[in-house]
C-alpha cells in the first residue's frame, strides 16, 4: 500500500524501542536467573564425622563416616571417607596379653586424627562393636573377654574423639545393622519426592536382603513374604522413613569361614580312623600341607568334645584338591535331622522361604571377588561358579601360589574350602536353588562404603534414621531454579505477545518494514 499522502516520513524511534525493550527483557532474565541461583544457594557444607570400630573376629577396621550436617535425617547422605585396617589379630585374639589389644588400635586411631579435621574432633564419636570373636572368646572365659574390653575403652578413651563406648554385639544386632546398611546405601528407604503428594501411589519397592559372613559367624536377614515370622528370637520390627518393616534375622554363631573349617576337621577326625594324625583333605590343593595343633582345633566352644580321645597331638593335612568330597565332608557340619517350624535353615533353625534380591558382602564377596566370579550387573550362574569351585580346587598347590605370590599363604590356601564352603551355605544351608542364586549379589562397596554392619550401627546411634519420613522439597535445588526461570520466560513471552498483539508498532504494520 503506498504512503498516504501527507504522512510524517517514517521516524525510526519504534525499533529502538524494541531494542531498547529486548535488551531490557535480556537484563530482566539475567537477573532473574542471578537472584534465584544465588538466593538459592545451599548454604555452605558444614560436615559431620562419625567413626566405628568393627572388632571382628579376624581383624579390626576402623570406619570414618561423613555427611552434611544440615542433611542429617536425609537418606543416603553419609557416606565413608577412611577406612583404617588394624595391623594384627582380631581383639579376640590377644587373650593372652590382652593390653595388647588396645595397643594395636592405636595406629588407625591416629589416622583418623588427619582424616577428621582437628577443631571437630571433640565432637566426633567413636563407636566400637565387637562381633563373633569376643561372643565365642566371652563363652569360654568371661573375665578374660572383661579384660579386653577393658583393654580397647583406654585406648579410645584417650584419643581426642567423642568415646561412646565399647560393646560385643548380639548376632541379632548384626544382622540388623548389616541390613540397614545395604539398604540404606542402595536407597531402598527413599521415597521420591513427588510421591510424597500421592501417599497411595508411594513405592513398593522392596528391600533387599542381607548375607554377611565372617570368621566366626555369619548372618542372614531379609523381609519375608510369610506373616507371622514363626520364632519370635528371629523376628525384629523396625518403623523406618514412615514405613514398618517385619525382618526375619539369624546369625549362627560358629558358622563364619574359619569356624566352619574347625568344625569340619574336627568331623573329619572323628570319622577317620587316622592313629597319627595324618589325613586327606579334599578342601586343600593337591600337595598343600598344613599342620596344626590338637589343642588349637578344640580350643573354643565351638567344638566342645573329642580332643581327650586321641592319640596323636598335631594334626597333618595334605590337600587333594576334591571339590565333590569336600562338598561331601562340610555338608556334615549342616545339621537337617530335626526342625520345630514349617522350614529350617540348619541345626533346627527356622527359616522362611527366601524373598526378593540378597546383597552378599565380607568374606562372601573376598572369597567370590578373588574367583572373579563378581559382576555388578549380571549375578554369574550357579553351574558356573560350581564348575569354577572345581577346577579352582584341583589346581596343584606350587601352581597356585606361583600364580598369586602376592596374596597372603592363610588366604590363598583357604578360597577352595571357602568357595565350597559358600556353596554348601547358600544352597544346602539356605536353600538357594538355580534360579534364586540368580537373586544374589555379591557386593563388597556400594558407592563410596563398605557394605557391612558398621554404617547401620552408627546410623542407630546417633537416631539418623527417623521412624517418620522427615518434611523434604518436593523440587530439588536446580529443578527449583530451572522451573522459576521457564516459568518467568513464559510469562515475559505471553506479555510480549499481548502487547504486540494489541499494540502492534507502526514498524511491524505491513508496509513499513
Ligand atoms: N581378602 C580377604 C580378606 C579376608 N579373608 C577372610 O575372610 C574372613 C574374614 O571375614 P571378615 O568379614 O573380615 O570377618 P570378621 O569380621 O573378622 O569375623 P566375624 O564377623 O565373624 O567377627 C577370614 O576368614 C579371612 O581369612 C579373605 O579370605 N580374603
Ligand atoms: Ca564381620
Amino acid at each position: 500500500m503506498d504512503e498516504p499522502k501527507g504522512t510524517k516520513p517514517r521516524t525510526s524511534w519504534p525499533r529502538k524501542a524494541l531494542l531498547f525493550l529486548g535488551f531490557l527483557f535480556a537484563l530482566a532474565v539475567i537477573a532473574l536467573v542471578a537472584m534465584a541461583v544465588s538466593q538459592n544457594k545451599p548454604l555452605p557444607k558444614n560436615i559431620k564425622y562419625g567413626i566405628v570400630l568393627d572388632a571382628g573376629s579376624s581383624h579390626t577396621n576402623l570406619y570414618v563416616y561423613a555427611w552434611p550436617a544440615e542433611k542429617e535425617n536425609d537418606t543416603g547422605v553419609v557416606h565413608q571417607v577412611e577406612v583404617c585396617k588394624v595391623e594384627g589379630l582380631g581383639i579376640s585374639g590377644y587373650s593372652q596379653d590382652t593390653e595388647k589389644a588396645g595397643l594395636s588400635l592405636q595406629q588407625c586411631m591416629k589416622r583418623a586424627q588427619e582424616v577428621v579435621p582437628e577443631q571437630q574432633h571433640g565432637e566426633t564419636p567413636v563407636y566400637l562393636g565387637a562381633t563373633a570373636g569376643m561372643r565365642l572368646l566371652s563363652l569360654q572365659n568371661r573375665s578374660i573377654a572383661d579384660r579386653v574390653l577393658s583393654a580397647v575403652e583406654k585406648t579410645l578413651h584417650s584419643s581426642p574423639f567423642n568415646f561412646q563406648g565399647a560393646r560385643v554385639i548380639s548376632g541379632q544386632e548384626e544382622g540388623a545393622y548389616g541390613w540397614i546398611t545395604i539398604n540404606y546405601l542402595l536407597g531402598n528407604f527413599r521415597q521420591p519426592g513427588w510421591l510424597n503428594f500421592l501417599p497411595h501411589l508411594r513405592s513398593s519397592r522392596g528391600t533387599s536382603g542381607a548375607l554377611d559372613l565372617g570368621g566366626a559367624s555369619t548372618q542372614i536377614t531379609f523381609v519375608p513374604d510369610q506373616e507371622p515370622i514363626e520364632s519370635q528370637e528371629n523376628s525384629l520390627h523396625f518403623r523406618l522413613y514412615g514405613k514398618n518393616y517385619n525382618v526375619y534375622t539369624h546369625s549362627f554363631l560358629c558358622y563364619g569361614k574359619d569356624q566352619a573349617l574347625r568344625l569340619k576337621l574336627a568331623s573329619d577326625l572323628q570319622a577317620s580312623s587316622t592313629r597319627n594324625g595324618s589325613l586327606l583333605d579334599p578342601c586343600f590343593h593337591p600337595g598343600y600341607l598344613r599342620i596344626m595343633n590338637i589343642s588349637d582345633l578344640y580350643m573354643n566352644p565351638c567344638i566342645a568334645n573329642g580332643e581327650q580321645q586321641l592319640p596323636f597331638t598335631q594334626l597333618h593335612l595334605q590337600g587333594n584338591g576334591d571339590y565333590q568330597r569336600c562338598r561331601m565332608t562340610i555338608q556334615k557340619i549342616f545339621n537337617t535331622s530335626h526342625c520345630p517350624y514349617s522350614s529350617c535353615s540348619f541345626n533346627g533353625i527356622f527359616l522362611p522361604p527366601l524373598q526378593g534380591e540378597f546383597g552378599a558382602f565380607s568374606a562372601f564377596y573376598f572369597v567370590m571377588n578373588f574367583l572373579n566370579l563378581t559382576t555388578e550387573k549380571n549375578p554369574v550362574p550357579l553351574d558356573k561358579v560350581t564348575s569354577t569351585v572345581e577346577r579352582f580346587c584341583s589346581r596343584p598347590w606350587h601352581e597356585v601360589k606361583a600364580e598369586f605370590p602376592k596374596i597372603k599363604e592363610k588366604y590363598l590356601s583357604e578360597y577352595c574350602f571357602s568357595g565350597t564352603y559358600i556353596l554348601s551355605l547358600l544352597e544346602n544351608g539356605y536353600g538357594f536353588t538355580t534360579e534364586k542364586w540368580q537373586s544374589i549379589q555379591f557386593l563388597g562397596k556400594i558407592g563410596s562404603s563398605d557394605a557391612g554392619w558398621t554404617l547401620g550401627y552408627m546410623l542407630n546411634l546417633t537416631n539418623m534414621i527417623p521412624a517418620e519420613k522427615p518434611p523434604t522439597r518436593p523440587l530439588s535445588h536446580a529443578s527449583y531454579v530451572g522451573l522459576m526461570v521457564f516459568c518467568s520466560l513464559v510469562l515475559v513471552a505471553v506479555l510480549l505477545l499481548g502487547w504486540l498483539t494489541f499494540h502492534k508498532p507502526k514498524c511491524l504494520q505491513k508496509g513499513l518494514i
